[in-house]
């Protein structure tokens, strides 16, 4: 039985005529990892804010379940790692961790095998004792990350954790939030690069210009998206022309041996296949449904409506 933790209902803020959030709900279950995501200036960090109580709403509501029902936000339950990072440059990185830690009342001695720990396994145990300002932006960044999630909170709340980070330790930030969600740590994080998260997150909420897009497992949103995207390879100079007036092909590309295009899901897609490989000799064949970011554009043109 799925347990909520964090209900948003109905949320919006307005700086003047401007909604920066317009009317968004969602759930987060306890220990799924939900990803908010959407281009810049979308709304993703005011929505943040406001649920960490550091904005308030124009409209709408925020429920806090993992510890009763209260819209009450206990902060010693929450982790954040905010957007505009906050750490103190001229401290030490084990000191900044500390400091952190006692503001969520966690006792000195466990803090510092706690922050060791973590610092061990990011590879900064070497860097305890340096002031933050000798780290390197990425560096940095673990080490707030450490610092969002050292007291074991009910809820962790991540703004572009990945953003200024290299692959390799994107990956290590990816393995922590795994294993957060697997231990019953309830996850929300923003990202503005989908696909670096399409596959860590249990649900998605997609947003621009403030307002819902998509919202639903990667496995639900892909099945809703009726478009495939094809390619074949094949040998020679074979014509398949003919596909630039088949209903339901859509941006063709005519490649040397190869052709791409989208194709309906919904008009089934082994007849024209078949019909193909009468006409070239096949290599290979892909058609799958495209990336979250494609699905995520080619919904908001769909709507007539921009992109930020
Ligand atoms: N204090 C403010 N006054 C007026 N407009 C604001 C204010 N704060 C944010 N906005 C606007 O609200 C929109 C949403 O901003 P927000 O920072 O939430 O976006 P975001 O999705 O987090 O984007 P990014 O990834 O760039 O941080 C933007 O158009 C921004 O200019």
């Amino acid at each position: 039985m799925q347990q909520e933790a964090l209900v948003i209902n109905n949320l919006s803020k307005s700086y003047g005529n401007f909604k920066a959030v317009n009317n968004i709900s969602f759930t987060v279950n306890k220990g799924e990892i939900m990803g908010l995501l959407g281009p810049n200036g979308a709304g993703k960090s005011t929505a943040i804010r406001i649920i960490m109580g550091i904005l308030s709403a124009s409209s709408g509501e925020v429920k806090f379940l993992f510890n009763g029902d209260s819209s009450v936000l206990d902060k010693s339950k929450i982790g954040y790692l905010p957007e505009e990072r906050g750490l103190y440059d001229d401290v030490k990185v084990l000191d900044n961790l500390l400091y952190l830690a006692s503001l969520k009342g966690v006792p000195q001695n466990e803090a510092k095998e706690e922050a060791m720990n973590w610092l061990e396994r990011l590879n900064l145990a070497n860097y305890a004792n340096s002031k933050l300002e000798k780290l390197s932006k990425g560096m940095q960044q673990k080490v707030q990350f450490i610092g969002a999630i050292l007291h074991k909170p009910a809820l962790v709340v991540l703004d572009e954790p990945f953003s200024g980070l290299d692959p390799v330790n994107q990956d290590v930030f990816k393995e922590i939030i795994l294993e957060l969600g697997r231990q019953g740590t309830t996850v929300l994080l923003s990202a503005h690069q989908m696909n670096v998260v399409e596959e860590l997150c249990d649900r998605i909420f997609m947003i621009n210009k403030g307002k819902q897009v998509l919202f639903g497992s990667l496995k639900e949103i892909k099945q809703g998206f009726k478009e495939y995207m094809v390619k074949i390879t094949y040998q020679g100079d074979g014509d398949v022309s003919f596909l630039q007036h088949k209903s339901g092909v859509s941006r063709l590309h005519q490649g040397r041996h190869s052709v791409t295009f989208s194709y309906e899901a919904d008009l089934g897609i082994s007849e024209l296949l078949q019909e193909i490989t009468e006409k070239v000799a096949v290599e290979e064949i892909r058609a799958e449904k495209p990336p979250l970011h494609d699905i995520f554009i080619q919904t908001v043109q769909q709507r007539g409506e921009e992109i930020e």
